[in-house]
Order: C-alpha cells, then structure tokens, then sequence
C-alpha cells in the first residue's frame, strides 16, 4: 500500500533515514566490519561475463522504481516505496543469505501488481514466469475487503511455494521492523497489536520455509507486542 502525495516539511535528518543505530529499532542489524582485500587499480581483474543473474535484479530494479515511483510509504517522513521492495531484497541477501536472483527479482517487484497498474501477464512476459509466480503468491486481492484479505494471507499461506514464502516472510520483517522504528501515520497502539498478531498467524502459515527468518519476524513480534501492551 501506498500513500499518494510529496513530502511536507524539511527533509528528514541523516539519522532519522539510515536509523538511530540504537539496535532493534534498526531496519537492518549492524554488520561487522569486514576488512576488505585492497586492489590494484592499475591492473585489470577478470571480467565475469555470466551476468544473467545480475541484468534480471538490475532490471526488476529498474522496472519497480519506474512503477512506483509516485508512491510513498505510510511513515510521517513519507518514504520513497521504492526502499521497501528494495529493503526487502536485501534482507534477503544480506540476512536469509539468498543470492537466487529468481527469488531477488521476485522480491524486487513483489507489491508491483498490488500496488500499481502492473499486471501479471506483463510479468510473465517480462520477466518470465518463475518470477511471475511466486510475485502472484505474494500479491493480495486489492479489490477485496481488507478482512477478508487479511484472512486470506492466513487461509493461502502454507500453500505457496518455498520461494514465494521466503519473499512473504521478508516482507513481514521489513514491515514489521518498520513499524517498531516509527508508527504510520494514524496508527494507534491497538492497531500496531493488531497488526502483529495477524502477522503472528501469517507467520505460523509460513512455517519451515527458512527458519532463521521465521526466528526473526517472531522476535520483532514479541518486542511490539511488549512495547504496545
Ligand atoms: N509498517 C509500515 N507499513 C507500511 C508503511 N507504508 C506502507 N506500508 C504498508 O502498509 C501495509 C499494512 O497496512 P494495513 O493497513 O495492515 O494493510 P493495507 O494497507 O494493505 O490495508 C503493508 O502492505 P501490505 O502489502 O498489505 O503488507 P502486509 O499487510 O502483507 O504486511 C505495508 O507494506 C510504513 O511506513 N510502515
């Protein structure tokens, strides 16, 4: 979901974008600093032409900033959309350690045919259909009811395939983590609980998918939960 319209106000802070670093507000969890092996920039390193990999999450890339480029988060700072997907990839790589750019491109484009004018078929023929499907996995009906929406991720989740419930399960934690770092607007206490304990029953659907992902959206879970009482 989006919230139409540009930001009011100042730009936001260089801490309020990349977090406080305060730790489990944090989008992401720090990484330990890797020292890097230094190169040579006067000599040539090997060139890796087997790119198909990296030209589909380019692309997908490409393609959702182009069809979301008008929206913004629900956030008080309005936030690009485009982080979420982008956010939700990374988790991915970064923490669940999946590099199938399949499941990447996937990521990428999840909430292009919820959230836009994208439709499945142009997936298809875009970008193929394993990408497609698991992105008609992780798409919700928006010409249904929120309730029955809501419902039916709980009613489909176990069904889905393993490469649409990994995405399904970055998602929540993205969202989840955005949600204990700041409250969309017109959220109360009652909605965040809400919205956590729906994603507690989404979560159980999603169960052996990848464990230490699961692990995670249940930690962010039971913090709102206590911070919300
Ligand atoms: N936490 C958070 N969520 C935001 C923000 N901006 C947009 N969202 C989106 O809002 C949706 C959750 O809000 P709800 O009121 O429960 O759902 P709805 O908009 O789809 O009716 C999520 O989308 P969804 O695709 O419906 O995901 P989900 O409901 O499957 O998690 C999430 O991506 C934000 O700033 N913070």
């Amino acid at each position: 979901m989006s919230t139409p319209g540009a930001p009011s106000g100042p730009p936001p802070s260089y801490e309020e974008t990349v977090g406080s670093g305060s730790g489990s507000a944090d989008l992401y969890p720090r990484l330990p600093e890797t020292k890097k092996e230094e190169k040579d920039p006067k000599k040539n390193g090997p060139i890796n032409d087997d790119a198909s990999g990296i030209e589909l999450i380019v692309k997908a890339t490409d393609f959702a900033a182009r069809r979301h480029r008008m929206q913004r988060r629900k956030d008080p700072h309005q936030t690009p959309y485009i982080n979420h997907p982008v956010g939700v990839a990374y988790i991915l790589t970064n923490e669940a350690k999946i590099t199938d750019p399949i499941i990447l491109a996937a990521a990428i484009l999840h909430d292009t045919v919820e959230d836009t004018k994208t439709t499945h078929e142009e997936l298809l023929e875009v970008f193929g259909k394993e990408v497609a499907t698991i992105v008609a996995e992780c798409t919700d009906d928006k010409s249904q009811p929120t309730a029955v929406r809501k419902q039916a991720q709980i009613d489909n989740g176990a069904s889905h395939s393993r490469h649409a419930k990994i995405v399904h399960l970055a998602d929540k934690l993205y969202n989840l983590r955005d949600l204990e770092r700041v409250a969309p607007i017109g959220w109360d206490r009652k909605r965040i609980r809400e919205y956590a304990n729906w994603s507690r029953k989404v979560l159980e659907q999603l169960t052996g998918a990848h464990p230490g992902l699961e692990q995670s959206v249940a930690e962010v879970i039971d913090r709102l939960l206590i911070k919300y009482a």
